[in-house]
């Protein structure tokens, strides 16, 4: 693919950010949509414009549990009013009756003719039923106006929203019960190695049990992909070419995981040349430096993309996080989120890795009024009990040590889930 990013001469490999516009790029949505019920549309990508049926408050109505008056009366009679009528949620639109006020409730209509709600806590009831109100009541206060947070006819999610809890019930909020979404997108999942076994297994010395298969089914299905697993394959090419031929069948997406480096019993990258094309090897990021994307079939727009994942648990997790994301976002047809970060003090020091952007596993503590970030556990890429623990991610730059005190780039762990 030539975009104009270069790796790092002195690394051969891309840089992050760099890496994250290619998979951005070659990421095109699929074709296929169909209607859902609302509820049934829930974490799936809009596929069309939805405007807003009715003005959002659709009628003028109070924000508090209180009185509805008009201040004209108020001024008139010194400050005091008579109780007049009752307006609970769910009632219809009333007129207020001159010289009184009306009892009303969160929610519920605003009698016309009313210009302020005061809520019940600033009030006194006298013997007789009288309100008596504070000295200054504003014009409008604690009044949701009509159309005062939409108008009927505006936009209301653009295509390309992921329907979360909050955008459901904005849905809702209008009435609306189907929506227009993409399907689902379908990702074939190939775990690669002759030492992994599934959980389940005995263990014998050497093996090594598939947690990279049970991470990206989960990471999966939380994008509300389909996942077609087909399981544990073995080192040899034909085996790989095999699985890698059954898997373009049906999918949208080959997403494997580890034989992705460089030793002999990595055949990923060498199969993925010979079924179709390569368009990068090699991010400059630590965990995660063996990524690959590309393609299996004639061309990279008639094939299907494929995305190799390193072997090492973390590395795989933080490729999928920080790279196979976007990818899988924008082929869903989702807007693709930026990256999120802001400083965080780091509460340790610790030397740099050579030429590559590391990915510090932490956790945030709160010190004297601010967050300051100390080490999960372990950074072996192989040690998921930090990543499991971590909060998120510390980024360092290549060849930029930790000095303990300095703010650097803090990535929440929660974005990649969103
Ligand atoms: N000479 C070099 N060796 C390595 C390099 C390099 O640049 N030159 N890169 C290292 C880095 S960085 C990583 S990360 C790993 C990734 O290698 P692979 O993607 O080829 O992965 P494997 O060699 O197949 O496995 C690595 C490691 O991960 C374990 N593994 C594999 N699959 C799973 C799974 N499904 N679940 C859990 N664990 C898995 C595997 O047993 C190995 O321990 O390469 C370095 N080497
Ligand atoms: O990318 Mo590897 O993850 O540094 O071990």
């Amino acid at each position: 693919m030539n975009c104009g990013c270069e790796a790092t001469a002195s690394t051969g490999l891309l840089d992050l950010f760099d890496a994250r516009t290619l998979m951005i790029a070659a990421a095109t949505p699929v074709a296929g949509v169909e209607r859902l019920p609302l509820e049934a549309a829930g974490g799936r990508v809009l596929a069309e414009p939805v405007q807003a049926q009715l003005d959002m408050p659709g009628v003028d109505n109070s924000a508090m549990d209180g009185y509805a008056l008009r201040l004209a009366d108020l001024a008139a009679t010194g400050g005091s009013l008579p109780v007049v009528q009752r307006i609970p949620a769910g009632a219809g639109v009333q007129c207020l009756a001159e010289g009184g006020c009306a009892r009303i409730f969160t929610g519920a209509p605003l009698p016309r003719g009313a210009d302020a709600v005061v809520p019940q806590e600033r009030t006194s009831v006298d013997a007789a039923g009288r309100v008596h109100f504070p000295a200054e009541v504003l014009a409008g206060a604690n009044i949701r106006c009509r159309g005062e947070e939409l108008r009927a006819g505006e936009a209301l999610l653009d295509p390309g929203a992921r329907l979360s809890p909050s955008a459901v019930a904005l849905l809702a909020s209008q009435g609306i019960a189907s929506v227009t979404v993409r399907r689902r997108l379908r990702v074939a999942l190939i775990s690669t190695g002759d030492e992994v076994i599934e959980p389940g297994q005995a263990w014998t010395p050497g093996a090594v049990y598939n947690s990279n298969g049970a991470m990206l089914r989960q990471l999966l299905a939380a994008q509300g992909c389909e996942c077609l697993d087909l399981g544990v394959v073995v080192d040899t090419p034909r085996a790989l070419a095999q699985a890698f031929l059954r898997a373009r069948e049906t999918a949208d997406l080959v997403l494997c995981t580890g034989g992705v480096s460089v030793g002999e019993e990595d055949h990923v990258r060498p199969v993925l040349e010979t079924l179709g094309g390569l368009d990068f090897h090699g991010v400059a990021i630590k965990p995660g430096k063996p990524f690959a994307l590309g393609y299996l079939g004639p061309s990279r727009e008639a094939g299907t993309p494929l995305i190799g994942l390193p072997g090492n648990p973390v590395a795989s997790l933080v490729g999928w996080q920080l790279l196979a994301l976007p990818f899988v976002q924008g082929r869903q047809g989702r807007t693709p989120t930026p990256l999120q970060a802001f400083p965080v003090v780091a509460g340790f020091s610790r030397r740099a890795p050579r030429g590559r952007r590391e990915l510090l596993r932490v956790v945030l503590d709160w010190r004297q009024g601010r967050p300051v970030a100390r080490l999960a556990g372990g950074q072996g890429s192989h040690m998921l009990g930090a990543a499991c623990q971590a909060h998120g991610y510390l980024m360092i730059d290549p060849d930029t040590c930790v000095e303990e005190g300095h703010a650097y780039a803090y990535c929440p762990g929660a974005q990649f889930l969103d």
